[in-house]
């Protein structure tokens, strides 16, 4: 299949995980085109089998230039099978409340841009300290603080679960490759 992957990253963890991504489906032998989303805005998708879209929640939204790739291509985006990724540090937990927030923050996303996602996964993020600045060292340190988390100053931590992702990449595949393409790419 020929895909797209298509992200919007701050502090570089949604890069990461598209790039992880990438790598699964090539490894499956699809042929890949991963753009950071400003690099995506006038594509054709039509050449595309399937897109897979990705950001991360920054106060309870997805970044804007991905949401307006969404509204641009939504018309394209609702005739071919496609995933999007939600990177938070909420999913990392195990409250309920959270994961609410999280599927409403998803469905508003779609819902903004008129697009409706064939999949929606949530991904595990992380701390990147080494990236923060001042004010949100302070406020991200209160984050983790509630969470009960001791994370030292400029220290990263990682929640990403990898391979739970290599799962649902290549369970979404199998699922999305044209019917003659699935008997190759399945397992
Ligand atoms: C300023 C700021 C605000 C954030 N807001 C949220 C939030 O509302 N909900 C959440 O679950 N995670 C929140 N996060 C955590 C990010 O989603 C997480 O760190 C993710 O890995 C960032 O991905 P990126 O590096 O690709 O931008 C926030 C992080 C920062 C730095």
């Amino acid at each position: 299949m020929r895909i797209l992957i298509t992200y919007a990253t701050t502090e570089g963890q949604t890069r990461k995980i598209a790039r992880f991504c990438a790598d699964q489906l090539i490894s499956r032998g699809h042929s890949v085109e991963l753009l950071r989303v400003e690099d995506a805005g006038d594509i054709e998708l039509a050449v595309f089998d399937t897109v897979l879209l990705a950001g991360s929640v920054h106060i309870g939204k997805l970044q804007e230039p991905l949401a307006r790739f969404a509204e641009t291509h939504a018309q394209a985006l609702n005739g071919m099978p496609t995933m999007l990724i939600v990177v938070s540090l909420a999913i990392a937990g195990d409250d309920p409340n959270d994961r609410e927030e999280l599927d409403r923050i998803a469905a508003a996303f779609a819902a903004e841009a008129g697009w409706t996602p064939g999949q929606v996964e949530h991904v595990a993020g992380a701390f990147k300290f080494s990236e923060y600045d001042f004010f949100r060292t302070l406020a991200m340190r209160w984050i983790a603080w509630q969470k009960g988390e001791e994370i030292k100053a400029h220290e990263d931590r990682e929640y990403t679960d990898w391979a739970g992702l290599a799962a649902v990449i290549t369970k979404w595949q199998a699922a999305a490759a044209p019917l003659p393409e699935r008997a190759k790419t399945a397992g």
